[in-house]
């Protein structure tokens, strides 16, 4: 296991100096302070509360303010709603004609009322939809999700992270290691990473390739890799992504680079694909071994929020070194500060990582200045269909 680590190790926060912050927020910071405070002293009024509620034209507002904040609270609770659903494979049931309570009650072996309570509250959520008194579909929601196997996978492994999400101030002073997801992605944590089994890797890679669907064709319709000729996948797991890059241009090669135990894994399916013939694997630890050269394409899928800001520096280090003259930098993951995801992003991703106890969802500006220092001179973000689950930065030395 690795020596103790401060939670906000990977932040390279320095000693907090008194009004040093104030300094750097700049000129606008004092205009800006004070019209937040004027507006938090209202908003905590409650007989401001009272009249915005009452004012036609601040009604609504005041309504959608009182929602969302209740959805705050109740946010847990609807997770558990989704959960049952999917431990009880409610959205298979549901996915065909519209099904009785009763007959419902049976397959899940629940009592009537348990049965009624879990599918009103999923309808409520739009999972479910009542077709009738004891008559029920899927709703909108499941049914966008049962066309999401990716989705489905992996909120299925969320129960780890709620474990680790028990006591969050615990998890924030680093009291409560080693967590589920600490156990789960074996190497975030790992002393000597080269030496997982695959009693450590197995499960976590089984997850990265059943979860490529949500993204392997948005990164691949936002940047054309039929322009290149080898593809280094590093952190490529099961070598999914580069069999998906690989259907996209036929005159493309390509190499998968993981631990060794993942890359075991990752000759598997990439012979039984019959793509032996254009696809090798090398297994290797990238925190202490050169990258392979002889690719003019390299990309990091989900790779770089997993890790701290050092280890992000050597590995950028190393792939500027694998890539030849004229060579390109693909790099794909969820960013923090993703206009409309800022929630999922800094919230979601940044206390999931927290629990994984290694990596933080940076900003696009933040992952570009580390891409300079690198040695990129040029990197330029591209357009995803879904920002949400993946955004794209191209880089290039
Ligand atoms: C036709 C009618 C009636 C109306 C039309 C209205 C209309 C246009 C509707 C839109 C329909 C539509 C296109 C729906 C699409 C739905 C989709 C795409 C749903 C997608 C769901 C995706 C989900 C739930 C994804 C969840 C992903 C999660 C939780 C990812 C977690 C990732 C983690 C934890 C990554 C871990 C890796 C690590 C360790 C950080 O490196
Ligand atoms: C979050 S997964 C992403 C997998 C794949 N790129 C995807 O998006 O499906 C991270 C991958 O990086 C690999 N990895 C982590 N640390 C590594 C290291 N030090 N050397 C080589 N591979 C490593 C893991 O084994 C895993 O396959």
């Amino acid at each position: 296991m690795a020596a103790e680590r401060s939670p906000t190790d990977s932040t390279s926060d320095s000693d907090p100096k008194t009004g040093l912050a104030r300094l750097k927020a700049g000129p606008g910071f004092l205009f800006g302070e004070r019209w937040v405070r004027l507006r938090n002293r209202l908003l905590a009024d409650a007989r401001f509360h009272r009249f915005a509620a009452d004012f036609p034209l601040t009604a609504w507002l005041a309504r959608k303010r009182s929602r969302e904040v209740f959805d705050l609270a109740a946010g847990f609770v609807y997770s558990q709603v989704l959960l049952a659903c999917l431990k009880l494979e409610v959205f298979e049931a549901l996915s065909g004609p519209a099904q009785e309570t009763a007959e419902l009650a049976r397959r899940f072996d629940l009592s009537m009322s348990a049965t009624r309570r879990l599918l009103e509250a999923a309808a409520a959520l739009r999972l479910t939809q009542k077709m009738g008194p004891d008559l029920w579909s899927l709703g909108d929601l499941g049914a966008a999700l049962m066309g999401n196997p990716g989705g489905l996978a992996m909120i299925a492994h969320h129960p780890m992270l709620y474990t680790d999400l028990a006591d969050p101030v615990a998890l924030l002073k680093g009291e409560s290691r080693p967590t589920e997801l600490e156990r789960f992605w074996a190497y975030a944590t790992a002393d000597d990473r080269g030496d997982l089994n695959t009693s450590a890797t197995d499960a976590y890679t089984r997850l990265m390739a059943d979860s490529q669907s949500l993204i392997a064709d948005d990164i691949l319709d936002a940047y054309p890799v039929g322009q290149h000729h080898r593809l280094l996948d590093v952190g490529g797991g099961e070598g999914v992504f580069l069999s998906a890059a690989l259907g996209r241009a036929g005159g493309l090669k390509g190499t998968v680079f993981d631990l060794p135990s993942v890359v075991a894994r990752a000759a598997e399916r990439l012979d039984g694909a019959g793509l032996g013939s254009r696809a090798e694997t090398v297994g290797g630890d990238f925190t202490a071994d050169a990258l392979p050269s002889g690719h003019d394409l390299i990309s990091l899928v989900r790779i770089v929020h997993d890790h701290d800001d050092d280890v992000v520096a050597g590995l950028l280090a190393r792939v500027r070194a694998a890539l030849p003259e004229g060579g390109t930098l693909l790099l794909a993951e969820p960013m923090a500060g993703t206009p409309g995801a800022e929630a999922m992003g800094a919230a979601y991703f940044g206390f999931y990582l927290m629990a994984m106890g290694s990596g933080r969802p940076r900003t696009e500006g933040e992952l570009t200045a580390m891409l300079r220092r690198a040695g990129f001179a040029t990197v330029t973000p591209l357009k995803t269909r879904r920002p949400l689950l993946t955004s794209v930065l191209v880089a290039r030395p």
